[in-house]
């Protein structure tokens, strides 16, 4: 074992960038600390422009040869990067957990086997991208998805590997190259992501992982005439900061940001389902983009809701994310905790009731928090938290819950609970948002299109979406044969 690799719950990780094949240390590092407990767990190659400047050379250098490898043959190596994370789930769901607190079990159960699905999918779905070949005067219309080039992948730390390979699967089975930049406050799996890719058969230089803090490493990345795509999931400052950089270079950028979702509930929905869908929205302890942060109820029910909320919201168990029972781990990093802590703390002075929660817990927990009596141009209804903060309004009529719904400046997802099909129809026709469930949550299918209007995004993720994003897309036009009329 070398110097800079790391044991981490049993589970070996080297701690430097992985580029051109190999793997290669920075002169500095940085701390990654587990939200568990926070201790440190290990020290981390700290990537400069350097690291950027080789990683985007080596992309670029087996680019021509990866875009001309055959579709089934980059797809079979995708299979094989899912098999290889199939047989580490265990490894792979207790190094996340050790490194950004969500829950062991969803890693295990839920989250770790979207990855291998990841690889699989976006593998087989290229397999059967085609285009029906259309007629133009007698001349034929061919469209193709050509690989586009080296792609820059910047990701965030609530759910690392799982939003990484959203990313990494396409533009490897379009055949771009890739360079991942992991957030620092979760940069392990990535690592064991390059060993995985390596064991798999992945040529030296297609994927290529660099770790470092994102103000440091982040421009030189962003800002390479090199780089053909840059797909970058977070916050909207950073996206902003992201699309200046593109600018420089009009690189194409996918975009997929924060959320200030609604949850509707209608005074004719099922009660008990949207009181568990509410209750839902704690999960990953708020740090989930989609998560239906507004709650907004019809007044004749809103006490009852209220009641059977706080009823079932009081026996989440909050604890250690290793624990089989427990439904809440911690937050991230103590800077995300405080500034949790200071949206609640303003909302409380501003007027805000906390029903319940409104505080820290000892460690690096916060108290599941519901806040009523907040005014829908408050900071707290137009802000995203990324913590188990919700907030409490109603509404009187359809018309008064669809612009309390579209108020704010994003546009990310959207959940109705009602029992009117009609109603239904007529309510998620109005929402700005692009995702909308109908009296269900968090049902994710790749084959859809994934990504948010207003300030949630640019583009869309997912299916042939995927594709024409990290592709570019061409239209040969063939002329019949004899063919002499130039005009
Ligand atoms: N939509 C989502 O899924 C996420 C939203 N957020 C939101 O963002 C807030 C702040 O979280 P942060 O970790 O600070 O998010 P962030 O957007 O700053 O970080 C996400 C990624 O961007 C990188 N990055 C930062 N600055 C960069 C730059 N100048 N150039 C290139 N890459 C850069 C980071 O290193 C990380 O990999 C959260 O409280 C939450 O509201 C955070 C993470 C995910
Ligand atoms: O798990 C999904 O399907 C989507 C998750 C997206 C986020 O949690 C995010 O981008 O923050």
């Amino acid at each position: 074992m070398s110097e800079h690799t790391i044991t981490v719950a049993g589970v070996a990780v080297d701690t430097r960038h992985w580029i051109g094949g190999e793997r290669v240390a920075s002169t500095q590092t940085f701390p990654d600390v587990s939200p568990i407990d926070g201790r440190t767990i290990g020290e981390i190659s700290r990537g400069t422009a350097t690291e950027a400047a080789a990683a985007v050379a080596a992309a670029k250098a087996a680019f021509p040869a990866w875009a001309a490898t055959s579709r089934a043959e980059r797809a079979r190596i995708l299979h094989a990067i899912a098999d290889g994370v199939e047989k580490r789930i265990e490894e792979l769901a207790i190094v996340e957990t050790t490194d950004n607190g969500a829950l062991l079990r969803s890693h295990r159960r839920g989250v770790m086997p979207r990855v291998a699905h990841n690889f699989r999918f976006f593998a087989d779905w290229l397999q059967s991208l085609d285009h029906e070949d259309f007629d133009t005067r007698g001349h034929t219309n061919h469209v193709s998805w050509d690989p586009a080039g080296p792609c820059v992948l910047i990701t965030p730390w609530n759910a690392p590997l799982m939003l990484a390979t959203w990313k990494v699967a396409p533009a490897l089975a379009a055949g771009d190259t890739v360079v991942l930049k992991p957030a620092e406050w979760s940069p392990l799996t990535a690592s064991l992501l390059a060993d995985i890719a390596a064991e798999a058969g992945l040529p030296a230089g297609v994927l290529n992982i660099v770790q470092g803090y994102g103000s440091e490493i982040g421009d030189a990345l962003t800002s390479h005439p090199d780089v053909r795509r840059i797909s970058f999931t977070g916050s909207v400052p950073t996206a902003k900061r992201i699309a200046a950089s593109a600018a420089a270079n009009l690189t194409p950028l996918s975009l997929e940001l924060g959320g200030k979702s609604p949850l509707l509930v209608f005074a004719d929905a099922d009660l008990d389902l949207a009181v568990d869908l509410a209750v839902e929205q704690y999960d990953n302890a708020g740090q989930v983009c989609l998560a239906g942060t507004r709650l907004l109820v019809e007044e004749p029910v809103a006490e009852e809701f209220t009641r059977r909320f706080v009823e079932k919201a009081s026996g989440l168990k909050q604890g250690d994310p290793r624990d089989e029972a427990t439904d809440i781990g911690p937050n991230i990093h103590n800077l995300q905790l405080e500034k949790i802590d200071g949206f609640v703390q303003r909302a409380v002075a501003d007027g805000a009731r906390a029903v319940i929660g409104g505080h820290r817990r000892d460690g690096q927990y916060y108290a599941p928090t519901l806040l009523a009596d907040v005014a829908q141009d408050s900071e707290i209804v137009q802000e995203e938290v990324f913590g188990p903060v919700l907030t409490l309004q109603t509404f009187t009529d359809e018309d008064e819950a669809v612009r309390l719904a579209n108020g704010t400046r994003f546009g990310l997802a959207a959940t109705v609970t009602t029992g009117d099909p009609e109603r239904a129809q007529r309510v998620t026709a109005q929402l700005v948002a692009g995702t909308v469930w109908v009296n269900c949550f968090f049902v994710r299918d790749l084959q859809a299109p994934f990504g948010g209007s207003r300030l949630s995004g640019v583009g869309r993720e997912g299916g042939t979406w995927s594709f024409d994003f990290y592709c570019d897309l061409k239209n040969t036009v063939t002329a019949p044969k004899g063919w002499k009329d130039h005009g």
